[in-house]
């Protein structure tokens, strides 16, 4: 893991004038991408990207490997350069600026600490390098230390920390210089679980505690960027396919492939009958009539996909409830908190997920199933990928 400003990897260290000054109060700004495109030997990697991130807000960029997350936070640190576009950090369009006099704060997988620099020599790396006094210093790398919960380790050498202790030290390097906005690419994939777990509540209350830090945070893991981001933006082949509140997109997703990325998602193939106006459309799936909501505008006769989380989908008790769906049991898995079980319904799969069940039904057991109309949302077929 390497703060920005560190710089192992050969880039230039900070201390120009566009970087924030020592003194200066963290005051987040926003981040801009205006049609950012770039490229690598002629492919298209990131295509005309356009994204705008609040000042303070936390934005976390998923989507598949190479999908183009990585290239979007270099693009911001300034590590790559857009073939077109613009990219602003507040008000500066920061396009042409070198890496350290964008006044970013960077923290990556592999945690970079200098191994023969003590703690706090390291997170005092770019305040000196920024040529702030003594005493600035001092209280900047105990403040930083403070917040990550290292204040403890000021003498201690890298390898003298667990992988843990080394990232948060390493994000205690990157808010040392009061970074305008902060980069995250990965920071907790090294980990392993537990402690995984631990950090992502750790930078939960360190988002809490700096609320006016603007975060761009890159992962795969989609569970972080739900915990943790007040958006989510979701990236295909180099494109923005969605964006918007983690709730949102988890509940109504724009389209089949946030359905499926983000969480698992069962989709049934319906066709609208009628919608109401209100939000609500009733479907038919094979000989069925559900209830749905209707986020998009559809009309009827429209092929659809239905997608119900497989928490949604329960054991129904009577016979007349609304949104009855007959399954036959396929497989029960027991998961320890859960039992997840797989049943088939006019040909289809799908995963429901229960409270531990002390009788699974048996495989090849007729089941009736229900669902809430609320928390089944409609994917219009052949949504295309959405703009920022
Ligand atoms: N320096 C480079 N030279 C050539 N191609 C590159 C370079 N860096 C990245 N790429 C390519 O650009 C595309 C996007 O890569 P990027 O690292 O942005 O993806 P990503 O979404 O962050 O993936 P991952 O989750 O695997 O890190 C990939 O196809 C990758 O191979």
């Amino acid at each position: 893991m390497s703060a920005a400003f560190a710089m192992p990897d050969g880039a230039p260290s900070p201390g120009a004038p566009g970087a924030p000054s020592p003194g200066a109060a963290p005051i987040g700004h926003g981040i801009r991408f205006d049609k950012v495109s770039v490229a690598y030997r002629g492919l298209t990697v990131l295509d005309t990207l356009t994204l705008a991130i609040e000042p303070g807000e936390f934005v976390a960029l998923i989507g598949p490997s190479g999908s183009g997350k990585t290239t979007a936070l270099r693009a911001v640190a300034g590590f790559v350069r857009p073939a077109s576009g613009r990219i602003r950090i507040g008000e500066t369009d920061v396009t042409d600026l070198p890496p350290y006099a964008r006044g970013i704060g960077m923290v990556v997988q592999n945690y970079a600490l200098f191994p023969h620099m003590r703690v706090s020599d390291n997170v005092a790396f770019g305040l000196h390098a920024q040529g702030a006094p003594k005493d600035i210093i001092a209280g900047r790398v105990q403040e930083s230390l403070r917040m990550v919960g290292m204040q403890a380790y000021l003498t201690r050498f890298p390898r003298e920390l667990s992988g843990g202790q080394q990232q948060r030290v390493a994000i205690a390097r990157a808010l040392a210089i009061r970074p305008r906005v902060l980069l995250l690419d990965e920071p907790l994939s090294a980990l392993d679980a537990q402690i995984r777990r631990n950090m992502v509540e750790e930078l939960a209350k360190l988002h809490r505690d700096l609320a006016g830090l603007t975060v761009l945070y890159v992962t795969h893991d989609q569970t972080e960027a739900l915990t943790l981001a007040d958006r989510v933006a979701i990236m295909r082949d180099g494109r923005l396919c969605a964006l918007g509140t983690s709730t949102d997109l988890y509940r109504r997703p724009p389209n089949r492939f946030t359905a499926e990325f983000l969480g698992r998602a069962n989709l049934l193939p319906v066709t609208v009958q009628a919608v109401d106006g209100a939000g609500r459309a009733e479907v038919r799936f094979g000989d069925r009539t559900f209830l749905a909501s209707a986020h998009d505008r559809l009309a009827a006769g429209q092929a659809c996909h239905l997608c119900i989380r497989p928490h949604d989908l329960a054991l129904a008790n009577g016979k007349d409830e609304p949104n009855l769906l007959h399954a036959d049991m396929v497989s029960a898995q027991w998961q320890g908190d859960s039992h997840s079980l797989v049943v088939a319904a006019q040909g289809h799969e799908l995963r429901m997920l229960s409270a531990p069940l002390d009788h699974p039904p048996r495989p090849g057991e007729r089941l009736a199933l229900r669902f809430p109309a609320e928390r089944a949302s409609l994917i219009a077929e052949e949504a295309g990928h959405a703009g920022g």
